[in-house]
């Protein structure tokens, strides 16, 4: 297997395993998986329920450690790292958005956004911090606490917090999941907008053809395994290839 890595790849999965438990009890999650996130792209995974998609997602990021294979962000091999360099390299080079925001209730909007930057002990960029709050359409709302923003808006907040160390990817956890479909195609637009104006790269795991039709590339999971993909996708057939993989 090659594991060079160019300067246009951002993440490097090489036959990637993860197996929960032992012996006969013992769950094949992730099943050598490998793949290339390359700088500047939105990838979206899908696949059947129990298909490793969370798995897969939390070894990339270095949530999770795989049973063997390789993870590189950048040049750094993620598998190699002991747990104290591994959540400084998920501080500092990664962002995270999850469905359910995670944003801390008492910390009005712009404390929230800038959480990640004292956590690294890092005084904010003013003029990035400023070009990121009003992508992502704060700008009136920095003195805010969370509990007085919308689903919508508070997702918003969490895209800005991860974007604020300027990481080098992006992982989002069906970030749509707890929104309706408006405003879930709002948040989905935001991070298209993300992707090509930042040239942020993104990997997102969902369950909606509609938002995973907002990628560059969707990638197919089943029963652990790289089962397919598709570039350029659109819902209908993103649709069609998940009925193909089975029940959805
Ligand atoms: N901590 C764990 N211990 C044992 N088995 C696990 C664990 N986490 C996940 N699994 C198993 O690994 C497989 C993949 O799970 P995973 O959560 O990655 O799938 P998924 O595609 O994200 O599913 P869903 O769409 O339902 O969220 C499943 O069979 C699951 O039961």
């Amino acid at each position: 297997m090659g594991t060079k890595i160019s300067g246009a790849t951002a993440v490097q999965l090489t036959e990637v395993s993860k197996v929960y438990g032992r012996g006969a009890a013992s769950v094949t999650a992730l099943d050598k998986v490998s793949i290339a996130l390359a700088r500047g792209s939105f990838t979206a995974v899908m696949g059947p329920s129990g298909s490793g998609k969370s798995t897969f997602l939390h070894c990339a990021a270095g949530l999770d450690r795989p049973t063997s294979g390789t993870v590189r962000l950048g040049d750094t091999d993620l598998t190699r790292l002991k747990e104290a360099a591994l959540t400084e390299l998920r501080r500092e080079r990664i962002g995270f958005v999850f469905q359910a925001y995670n944003l801390l209730p008492a910390l009005n909007v712009e404390q929230n956004i800038t959480l990640p930057l004292r956590l690294a002990g890092r005084g904010a960029d003013q003029a990035w911090l400023r070009e990121v709050v009003s992508r992502v359409g704060l700008a009136d709302r920095l003195t805010h606490l969370p509990s007085e923003l919308s689903g919508g808006q508070q997702q918003r907040v969490a895209i800005a917090r991860a974007l604020v160390t300027r990481p080098e990817v992006m992982f989002a956890d069906e970030p749509t999941g707890a929104l309706d479909t408006r405003t879930g195609r709002q948040v989905l637009t935001l991070l298209r907008d993300v992707v090509d104006h930042f040239k942020q790269t993104v990997l997102m795991v969902t369950h909606d053809p509609v938002a995973a039709s907002f990628a560059d590339r969707v990638v197919f999971l089943a029963d652990g395994r790289f089962a397919d993909s598709l570039d350029r996708p659109n819902p209908a057939a993103v649709a069609e290839r998940m009925t193909r993989l089975g029940e959805w």
